[in-house]
């Protein structure tokens, strides 16, 4: 059973034009110590999915879904209570742009103190927990690399570089000692070297700790290099799943395909100053969505049937939703 198991998540947002489906029957499953890459383009619903999943939702809008469930409990059906016991003790999420999602107001130490769970402190005298809250905060800042704790912990975000304070908000993530960690487009914007750096943390905690990994980001190359599984997002609908090895090597949908192939250092077969293919348009607008597959006005193997969603096929764990997919000639 996956860990998190989520199947057909709509989630409605009430616009001026009326409710509209920002996410359109969405499934996403993560295994225990799995790397599971969500990737889409800009606008495609990444952060609503994360935002889903921890409950961070406007209460008017509207999510609904066949199965939402976290260990084989019902995440919609929970009291509130419950479900912030799950994202306080369980699901951690990491921002991009860490320095802008820090507290500016509170030292770094202040923040990490105050993001340790009650149940990690042992202790019984309110000094002993104050100091077992500090050699928490500097284990986990350790843990991550940051060997320099006093001047971590004694500074402000603003003082910081980016990649310290992306370190440090994996140190605050991982101090529920959590099975999932979200990171939403954690190497956004950073050079190569840290970036490596932090998909090599990342990559770190998954082997040694088990750590399950919802990775989203648009950059390929990381997701290649260190996810185990993809889902492609488009539009707010879920085109196309599946190991990366399949995904990479036989792409299915015309989505996958177009995405992959406009990476220019995801194709090491392409020949220098060779022109980048892409798919022509943009992707709508809520105001404007197209009924049917989503792709269906931009999607080069578009016809007539494509104006009706298309079930979702599965294939040796591989699975696509489209009505006439690549390398299979009837559907
Ligand atoms: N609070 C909101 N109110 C109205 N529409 C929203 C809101 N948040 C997101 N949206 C819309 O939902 C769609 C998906 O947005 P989302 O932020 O999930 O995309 P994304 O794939 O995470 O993009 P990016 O990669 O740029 O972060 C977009 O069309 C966006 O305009």
């Amino acid at each position: 059973m996956p860990m998190l198991d989520i199947k057909n998540l709509t989630l409605e947002i009430d616009t001026p034009m009326g409710w509209v489906s920002a996410l359109d029957k969405v499934s996403l499953s993560i295994d225990t110590s799995e790397i599971r890459a969500l990737v889409g383009e800009s606008g495609s619903g990444k952060s609503l999915i994360v935002k889903s999943i921890v409950g961070a939702i406007p209460e008017r809008w509207r999510v609904t879904a066949d199965r939402m469930n976290w260990k084989g409990n019902d995440l919609l059906g929970m009291s509130g209570n419950q479900r912030r016991a799950i994202t306080r003790n369980e699901i951690s999420v990491i921002l991009q742009n860490a320095s802008a999602a820090l507290d500016p107001s509170a030292t770094l130490r202040e923040q990490i103190e105050e993001s340790i769970p009650s149940y990690r402190l042992t202790k019984g005298w309110f000094w002993q927990r104050r100091q077992q809250r500090l050699d928490i905060a500097i284990q986990e800042l350790h843990r991550v690399g940051i060997r320099d704790h006093n001047l971590c912990l004694s500074s402000y975000a603003h003082q910081l570089p980016e990649d310290i304070c992306q370190k440090f908000s994996i140190a605050m993530a991982l101090v529920s000692k959590p099975k999932l960690l979200i990171a939403d487009n954690p190497t956004v914007g950073m050079e190569t070297t840290t970036k490596v750096q932090i998909l090599k943390l990342l990559t770190k905690l998954n082997k040694t700790q088990g750590l399950s990994v919802l990775f989203v980001s648009h950059d390929l190359l990381a997701i290649a290099a260190m996810a185990n599984t993809m889902t492609v997002l488009y539009c707010g609908q879920t085109v196309e799943s599946g190991s990366i090895e399949q995904v990479k090597r036989r792409p299915l949908h015309p989505y996958t395909k177009a995405l992959l192939d406009s990476a220019p250092s995801f194709r090491r077969d392409l020949p220098p100053k060779s022109p980048l293919s892409c798919l022509d348009g943009t992707i709508p607008t809520l105001q404007h969505l197209p009924i049917g597959c989503r792709l269906g006005p931009r999607c080069p193997r578009a016809q007539r049937e494509c104006v009706k969603m298309p079930a979702t096929r599965h294939i040796h764990g591989h699975s696509y939703a489209c009505h006439f997919p690549l390398h299979r000639d009837k559907p």
